[in-house]
Formats: C-alpha cells, structure tokens, sequence
C-alpha cells in the first residue's frame, strides 16, 4: 500500500519528485494521467497529470480525481507538487488546486514551497530566486505561457486564491521542525490557508519536511519531499532500503530526441554536438511533419545501433518565434511535439530500448505515443533527473526537466 500519494502538474516534474523520494529510499512509480485501475504497488505513487497550463476547471478536476485514486489505494499524505519556478498565472492553476484539495482533505491548512536549492531555486522572505537573480528577472518573466512577473509569492498566491496566505520567514525555519511547526500552527489558527515557507537549504527543507509530518496535505517542489521519508521511517512504517533505485537491466540502442529549446538544453546540445552522432532538424525551413519525421529516419537508419544518436528539433528564441509567428504558436509547438513522437515510435520498432526526452510537452507526447503508462523510478543521473523503467513496454526513458541536466548530460546519461 502507497505512503505517500503525489500529484505533479507536468510529466518531468513528477519525475523530478519521485527521483527525490527514491533518493530518500522509497520505492516510486509514476503514472501517467489519472489511473483507471489499480495502483502499483510502490510506497509513493506520483500521477503525472498535463495540468500546469489546462483550463481551471479541467485542472481541478484531474486532481480531484487523482487525488481520490490515491485516498482509495490508501495513501497517508498527499503532495501537490509544482514548478520550483511556480509556474502558474493569476487565475491558477496552484490556488485553485491547492483550494480544492485542502477542501477535500478537510486540512484547513497547507505549507508552499518551491525552493530546490540544488538547481537554484531559493525562497527568502517569500520572495523566489532563480540562482542569484529574482524569479521575476531570470528569464521566466517571459515564458510563453506562464510569465512570471512578480517574485513575491505571497501576492503570486495570494490572487490565485480567496484563503489567506502567510510566511514563515528565515528566521524561524533556520530554528528547526518545533520552531517551523509552532509557526504554521499559529498561522492556521490565525485563519491562514497556506504558508508559504522560506528555504534556501537542503537542510532547511529537511527541517520543513520533519515539521510537516503530520499534515494530510504538502505543497511544492521536488525539495520540500526531502524530509519525507524520514518520516515514514520514524513512524514505522517505511523499512530501510537498500535497494529502491533498482531497475531490470534493459540492453538496446540508445538515442537522444530533444523538444525542449530551455537555454540549458540548448547548452547540452552544443555540448554534444561534435561528440556524438548528432543531427538538427529545420521546423521553420521545414514546417512539414511528414517530411522532418521522414528525414530524422533516415539519418538515424545507418547510426542507430553504434554509439547514442542524438536528434533535436530544439532552436533558438529568435527561430521558435519565427515559426510561431508563421503557423502559430499552438501548431508549432504540436508538430514538432508530432515528429519527435513519431520518430521515438519508429526508433522503438528499429530496436532503440533506452532513450533520453528533453522537455517536458515533449516528453509528454513521446510517452503518449508510446503507450507507456507508468514509469518505476531508478538512479538520478543528474540532480532532478533519473532513468526510468517504463513497465509494459521494457524501455528505459529519462525524461529531462527543460531547465536542467549540467552541459554533459546527453552523454553521462548513457554511462550512468
Ligand atoms: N524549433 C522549434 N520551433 C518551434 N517550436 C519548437 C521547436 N522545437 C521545439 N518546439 C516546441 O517547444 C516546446 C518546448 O516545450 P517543452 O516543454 O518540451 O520544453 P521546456 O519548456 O524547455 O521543458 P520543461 O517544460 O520541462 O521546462 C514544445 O512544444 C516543442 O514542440
Ligand atoms: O520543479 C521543477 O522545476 C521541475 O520539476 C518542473 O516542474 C519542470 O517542469
């Protein structure tokens, strides 16, 4: 039976926190979309919904429905997990989502925290840094769906939400668990919904993750899980684990696709570029589905099967708004989406087993077109990022955050 019950908005982020959880020694499987059946059997379950950007209504929905499929296999706590940017816009979807599980949890209160040091995400005062910059100045101020704007979370929240939102500063997570939980308590009982929660260590979201033991409902990033199964174990609940990254053996050829066109999968795509066979579709020279598909699978016929191939559709800002501007930015997004689905489909029928997905709309329409509906989580191969085990289909898929993964990613990953 599930400990611990997640709902990720987006398919790398649910990966980014079940990779968290395994560190801690859970065992966890991601599912894809609300399950129909019966949970697998693993002590976090992490359903992976397409829920960031989707309609208020669809969004709450979705995970109101999850959140139902795990309280039924179980689940003791249940996590909302989200951007550790806050991706999110006035109208939603983290309050509207928030409100309806703290409602249907009977939780009266819940803590928010984005902060993953790790990978430069800091909450200080309330207030998001991306590495030394504030969220609202590091580029995320022009994220095409998303913009962020305003790095006080306080007020990000806040409007996305009829409850009360306060903070528990520095000072007092610096204190420890008694200290952060005497606060949240005073906070609840002082009619706030949520809290938002300073942390600018690892250290300090253990502390955060302690404090929060007994709370049916957590929210945030990947960090704020850090604690968590520390306090499965001390409850008795979790057994010591040596083993929960352990993975079956997949042999098979080896490739690349990269969707994502983040400056850090960019970087990784310089970086591999004279280091493995690598090619670079033309969407805005080529804007034909067909045709680029067709291309890609030609050109990874004879390579496939040596070293990892690497495909990518990715490109500059100045080139995705030209193609954007040309066909729309929906129909861009959907046909490079479409033919580096295609393409893994083909791949997999020429024997390809193990495949590195870079974005996370990308990810999402290659799993899809590969059936695949659950992953079991294995090793990180960089902070946020793990191999996976897609059951059913006996492939191995690493399925990589935009934003993260050092510039050596494409090729660690295959000798991790
Ligand atoms: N050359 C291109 N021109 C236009 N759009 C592109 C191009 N290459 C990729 N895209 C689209 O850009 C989007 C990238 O989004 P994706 O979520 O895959 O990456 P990301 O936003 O960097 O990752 P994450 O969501 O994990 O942060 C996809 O819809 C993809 O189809
Ligand atoms: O929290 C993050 O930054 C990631 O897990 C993510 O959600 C990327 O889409």
């Amino acid at each position: 039976m599930p400990l611990l019950g997640c709902i990720a908005d987006d398919f790398t982020g649910a990966t980014d926190l079940a990779n968290t959880l395994v560190k801690g020694g859970m065992t966890a499987v991601q599912v894809i979309g609300v399950p129909q059946g019966a949970l697998p059997e693993a002590d976090a379950v992490i359903i992976a919904l397409k829920s960031r950007t989707a309609p208020v209504a669809e969004a709450v929905a979705e995970s109101m429905a999850a959140c139902e499929a795990l309280l039924a296999a179980g689940c003791r706590q249940i996590f909302f997990k989200y951007c550790s940017t806050f991706d999110s816009t006035p109208e939603g979807n983290i309050g509207p989502v928030a409100d309806a599980l703290v409602r249907r949890l009977d939780a009266g209160f819940a803590l928010a925290c984005p902060a993953f040091p790790t990978n430069g995400r800091t909450v200080f005062q309330g207030h998001l840094f991306v590495g030394g910059a504030l969220l609202s100045e590091s580029g995320m101020e022009n994220h095409p769906l998303t913009p962020m704007r305003d790095p006080n979370l306080l007020r990000v929240l806040g409007a996305q939400t009829d409850g009360a939102v306060g903070l528990v500063p520095f000072a007092v997570v610096e204190q420890g668990p008694a200290a952060i939980r005497r606060a949240m308590t005073g906070l609840k009982e002082s009619g706030r919904r949520y809290a938002v929660v300073d942390a600018v260590t690892d250290a300090q979201l253990m502390a955060i993750g302690e404090a929060a033991a007994g709370h049916p409902l957590i929210t945030g990033g990947s960090g704020v899980a850090l604690g968590l199964p520390a306090n499965f174990r001390a409850a008795g609940l979790l057994p010591e684990r040596a083993d929960a990254a352990a993975l079956p053996e997949v042999d098979g050829h080896a490739a690349v696709l990269a969707g994502s066109c983040s400056r850090a999968t960019l970087g990784q795509i310089g970086f591999a570029r004279d280091r493995m066979p690598t090619l670079e579709l033309d969407p805005l020279g080529t804007p034909d589905a067909a045709a680029l598909t067709a291309q890609a699978l030609d050109w990874a016929q004879g390579r496939l099967g040596g070293e990892p191939i690497l495909i990518a559709a990715s490109s500059t800002p100045e080139r995705v708004s030209a193609l954007q501007a040309r066909i729309g930015r929906e129909a861009a997004g959907a046909l490079v989406e479409t033919v580096l689905a295609e393409v893994a489909f083909a791949l997999v029928g020429l024997g390809a087993r193990r495949l590195v997905v870079a974005g996370g709309e990308t990810s999402g329409a290659v799993v899809s077109r590969l059936g695949v509906r659950q992953l079991r989580i294995g090793a990180e191969i960089d902070p946020g990022v793990p191999w996976t085990y897609a059951e059913g289909a006996g492939l191995r898929l690493a399925l990589k955050s935009g934003n993260f993964g050092a510039r050596d990613f494409f090729l660690k990953a295959f000798e991790a």
